[in-house]
């Protein structure tokens, strides 16, 4: 799949994924109200908001696993459905369920995913992100035997073991101790790097703060304020750095 680190992340560029006049309705309640976003390669874009303000609806019908009620979703020109190949093979979600297979382990899971998305040299690369999510000493545990943190770490893996032009992840720091969520900003920034659109449901201002070039802060269903991270979130950085300084001293 390719991966362009050469484009700057702030450039204007084509986005390769677009959601226009988007929302979503349950029965006669309308609990995603008309959104529009788009995200380019390399760009983060994060959803932030109060328990039940969309952002988990938002992220479901930006990844086609959820139809919109009304409006469209297009990802690199298809529009954007998770039955379709073209999208399966490009787009890697980790949402808000936990899936797996009780009597495969750690890394009989990853093994699976990534012959199923055609990785040349699978088991390399499966030690390599088991590595890399500090999964090794749990490779042969079950499911049932990983603690929660491991257990979001194996969901995490599952989408990085595959090939991956957007990752749209569901509150990926649920679960991770302080050092995992510091290591998890950090692979989320290699994948920006390497040109990946990271689609990105948090509760972690922090984290959003690190990563994220741009936020969208839902209420309600609606959108709240959105724009650039810094700008979205000055009183969050600025209450950062006070700490960061009274720390210091
Ligand atoms: N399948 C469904 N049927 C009916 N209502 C739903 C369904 N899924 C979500 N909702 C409602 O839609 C609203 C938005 O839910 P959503 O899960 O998108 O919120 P969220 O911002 O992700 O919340 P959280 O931070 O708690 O994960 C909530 O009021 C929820 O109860």
């Amino acid at each position: 799949m390719a991966k362009n680190a050469a484009e700057p992340r702030t450039a204007a560029r084509r986005p390769l994924l677009q959601l226009t006049g988007v929302s979503r309705s349950y029965g006669e309640r309308e609990v995603l109200h008309p959104v529009s976003l788009s995200l380019a390669a390399g760009e983060c874009v994060a959803l932030l908001g109060h328990n039940g303000s969309g952002k988990s609806t938002l992220l479901r019908v930006a990844a086609g696993r959820d139809a919109p009620s009304k409006g469209t979703v297009v990802f690199d020109g298809i529009p954007m459905d998770e039955n379709d190949p073209r999208v399966r093979a490009r787009v890697a979600v980790v949402g808000d369920t936990v899936a797996c297979y009780p009597d495969l382990t750690v890394r009989e899971h990853l093994l699976l995913v990534a012959v199923a998305h055609g990785v040349a040299d699978a088991s390399d690369w499966v030690s390599q992100v088991l590595d890399g999510r500090m999964l090794t000493e749990r490779a042969d545990a079950l499911p049932s035997a990983l603690s929660s943190g491991q257990m979001q770490a194996l969901l995490l893996a599952c989408a990085l073991v595959r090939p991956r032009d957007l990752l749209l992840l569901d509150e990926p720091e649920q679960r991770l101790d302080p050092d995992a969520r510091r290591h998890l900003a950090d692979l989320l920034k290699a994948e920006l790097a390497d040109g990946v659109a990271v689609l990105l449901v948090t509760h972690h201002t922090d984290l959003a703060l690190d990563v994220a070039d741009r936020v969208v802060v839902l209420e309600d269903g609606k959108i709240l304020k959105q724009g650039a991270t810094r700008k979205v979130l000055a009183a969050d950085l600025a209450a950062r750095t006070a700490a960061g300084s009274a720390g210091a001293r």
